[in-house]
Formats: structure tokens, C-alpha cells, sequence
């Protein structure tokens, strides 16, 4: 029987990437995102190439979208084997800038979000009784805090921090729980984080030089594509990655070295 993935903020971007990778290794795929017209066409383009997948509108902030996200999921494939917390935002602001707004955003999305996803998951694992994979996206800036990132860092760290303990806590459960760290990777969320750097530098950059800058420093000289982060994805998904738990892993073509 085919194996049921979720994919959270997988209409565009890593997550869509993420969600073509567990098609192609035998997942069925309930994709999921706020932006609705851009998740229904992704799940159109994904059913007309074969995908066994369907697409659920909502915020993963919301603890209730969560949950009616895993209802709407078992409802359709009958179980669910793999959870991905991937849906993220991120915030630029020098630090002596940064205000409650940003934080409660960042933080309700960043944070709140991969909480809720691993909390309605890994009930509807225990309720199965079955084993189960949570994967939650941190990032560099889980391990590494950068320069007018703070409040993104923040949150990649408290990713880190929460995969930590609910691996912990979920183990008796054979439930595992891991996160992807990316590295610079060209997505909507690159062209945003640019245009702020840019912003932010009072005339001294231009658009492009930030990511520039970044991509620069990456031991393997390109910037990271979105199969590459599936690529890590799809194993911590596999049977081959049963016996890893609690890790952070990175992905980032040598950029952030722990
Ligand atoms: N692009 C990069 O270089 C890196 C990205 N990451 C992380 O990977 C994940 C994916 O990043 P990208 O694809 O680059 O971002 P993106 O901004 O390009 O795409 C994110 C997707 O998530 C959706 N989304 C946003 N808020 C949501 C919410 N509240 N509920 C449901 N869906 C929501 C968006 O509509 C969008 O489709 C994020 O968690 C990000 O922090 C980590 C390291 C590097
Ligand atoms: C987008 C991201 O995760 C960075 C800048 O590390």
C-alpha cells in the first residue's frame, strides 16, 4: 500500500519540491498552503502528470486548520505516515527595529506552526498505532544567527529546540522527528529577504548583491536548488532513516559547518 505524506506551505517553493520528490518515491501527497489559488493549481499540474495528491487551504498557525488538515487527509488516503512542517515566512529588520508585530508573525507562523503540525500528527500516528515521520524545516539559521535575521534565526532555533524535545518525548512511540537545514535556496522567500537587505542598506547594495553575497560563501559554489533539500527530505522520509531522531541536519553545500 502506497504511503500517505502531508506537506505544509507546498504550493510553491522547497514544499512543492518536497512534494514532488515523495510523488516520485510512491507517496500519496496531501499538499497545503494559505494561498489558495496558488495551491490549486499546483495540484492540478501535479494530478494531470499522474499524482495521487490532493490540496487543503490553511494557515498553519491555526491549530484547528491543522487538525482538519490530518481529518481531510485520512478522510481521503485512509492513514498518514510522514508529516512535513515546512510552511515558513521570514522577517528583515535590523535588531534595534525589530517589534512585537514582527515577532508574534514570525514566531505564530515559524514556531506555533511546526508545534501544531507535530502535535496533530503525531496524535493521528498514536491513534494508528503506527510508526510515523515528523520533518520539520529549520535552516542555517537554526544554527547560526545572521545579521538583521534575528527574529527569523529566533524562530529557526526554537525549530531546532522543539524537534529536539517531541523526539524526545514521541521515541516510545516510534515516532521520529527530524528537521532539514537548508541554505540559500532561490525561492519567493530569497526574492523577499533580497528586496529587505536591499532596503535596509541605506543605497549600499543593489538588488541581486544580497543573495550574491550569501551564495558567495557556499563551499560547493552554487546556491541550493529545491531537490537538493528533497533529496535529504526524501531519505528522513524513507524506512532507511528509522533508526535517526532529534537531528537538524544540514543541507547547505557547505556554508554552516556544525
Ligand atoms: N529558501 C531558502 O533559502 C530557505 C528556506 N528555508 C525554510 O524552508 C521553508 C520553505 O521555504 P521557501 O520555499 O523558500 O518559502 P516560500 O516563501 O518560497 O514558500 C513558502 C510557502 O509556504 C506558504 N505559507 C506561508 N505561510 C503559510 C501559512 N501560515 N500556512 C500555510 N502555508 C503558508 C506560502 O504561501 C508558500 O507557498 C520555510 O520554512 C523556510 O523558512 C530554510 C532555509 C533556507
Ligand atoms: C532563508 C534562510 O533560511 C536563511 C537566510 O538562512
Amino acid at each position: 500500500m502506497s504511503k500517505v505524506a502531508i506537506v505544509t506551505g507546498s504550493a510553491a517553493g522547497l514544499g512543492k519540491g518536497i512534494a514532488e520528490r515523495l510523488i516520485k518515491d510512491g507517496f500519496k501527497v496531501v499538499l497545503h498552503d494559505i494561498n489558495e489559488a496558488v495551491l490549486n493549481k499546483t495540484t492540478e499540474e501535479l494530478k494531470a502528470q499522474g499524482a495521487d495528491v490532493i490540496g487543503v487551504v490553511g494557515d498553519v498557525s491555526s491549530y484547528d486548520d491543522q487538525e482538519n488538515l490530518v481529518k481531510r487527509a485520512v478522510s481521503e488516503f485512509g492513514q498518514i505516515d510522514v508529516f512535513v512542517n515546512n510552511a515558513g515566512i521570514d522577517a528583515v529588520t535590523p535588531f534595534l527595529k525589530i517589534e512585537a508585530s514582527e515577532l508574534e508573525r514570525v514566531f505564530k507562523i515559524n514556531v506555533n506552526g511546526t508545534v501544531f503540525g507535530t502535535q496533530v500528527a503525531a496524535k493521528q500516528f498514536i491513534k494508528q498505532g503506527s510508526k510515523g515521520k515528523i520533518i520539520n524545516a529549520c535552516s542555517i539559521a537554526g544554527h547560526e544567527s545572521f545579521e538583521i535575521l534575528g527574529t527569523y534565526c529566533a524562530s529557526k532555533h526554537a525549530v531546532r529546540s522543539f524537534t529536539h524535545t517531541a523526539a524526545k518525548e514521541l521515541a516510545k512511540h516510534q515516532i521520529t522527528v527530524n528537521a532539514y537545514c537548508p541554505g540559500i535556496a532561490k525561492t519567493e522567500m530569497w526574492d523577499r529577504i533580497d528586496a529587505a537587505m536591499v532596503k535596509h542598506s541605506d543605497g549600499k547594495l543593489q538588488p541581486g548583491e544580497p543573495f550574491a553575497n550569501y551564495t558567495a560563501g557556499i563551499a560547493l559554489q552554487r546556491y541550493q536548488q529545491p531537490s537538493d533539500v528533497a533529496n535529504l527530505v526524501s531519505f528522513l522520509a524513507s524506512d532507511e532513516s528509522d533508526y535517526i531522531t532529534g537531528q537538524a541536519i544540514l543541507t547547505d553545500g557547505g556554508l554552516v559547518y556544525r
